[in-house]
């Protein structure tokens, strides 16, 4: 696998070795041995899947206290795929990046904890799995505001309004949100 820098420190981007066939193909997901070669020595305690329809904005999420690191990857469909840098210890705090996730590249992101992180999908039907190292922990969760002007970041969303949950329409702005040292 090819993994590389996101210029959000300690986000990577890890492109799997696919094999093509003439049956289909076949890709490693998750290797804790070759992810630990990788510089990630990462344990998960939890398996996610969602589907959304085009145009839905889930994020962006993080959990203060128990942050979770999550490997996320699309198996079906697209994303717009963003991170969002809450450590004030970290060079690139108060960054935000973005990434094209589909079924198409099978990129995968590697979001270590102290990132809060969403997505935008590109198509229907999008099926996006990731693994967190972790708990989900509903009573400290938090949602940061998807459009804070302070962010900046750029959703590929036209003239389109996103469908949000109601949680995250009532996200909190960076200078609100809680961040981790
Ligand atoms: C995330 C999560 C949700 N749920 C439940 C709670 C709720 O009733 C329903 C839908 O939850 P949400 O609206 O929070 O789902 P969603 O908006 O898809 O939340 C996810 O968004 C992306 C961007 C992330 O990064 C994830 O960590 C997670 O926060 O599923 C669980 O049981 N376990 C979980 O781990």
């Amino acid at each position: 696998m090819n993994v590389k820098e996101t210029g959000i420190a300690d986000c990577l981007l890890i492109e799997p070795r696919v094999f093509g066939d003439d049956r289909g193909f076949f890709m490693e997901s998750w290797n804790q041995r070759s992810f630990a070669a990788a510089g990630l020595d990462l344990e998960f305690v939890q398996d996610n899947h969602s589907m959304s329809s085009a145009g839905v904005l889930r994020g962006l999420h993080y959990q203060k206290p128990n942050p979770q690191g999550k490997l996320v990857r699309v198996t079906h469909g697209a994303v717009y795929d963003v991170v969002v840098d809450l450590r004030r210890s970290s060079p690139t705090f108060g960054k935000s990046a973005g990434f094209e996730l589909s079924g198409q590249n099978r990129s995968m992101l590697w979001v270590p904890p102290g990132l809060a992180h969403g997505f935008l999908t590109l198509e229907d039907a999008t099926h996006f799995l990731y693994k967190c190292t972790a708990f989900y922990d509903p009573a400290n969760e938090h949602s940061l505001l998807w459009d804070d002007p302070e962010l900046g970041i750029e959703w590929p969303l036209g003239d389109m309004e996103p469908v949000l949950s109601e949680k995250d329409r009532a996200g909190r702005p960076l200078a609100n949100a809680e961040t981790f040292a």
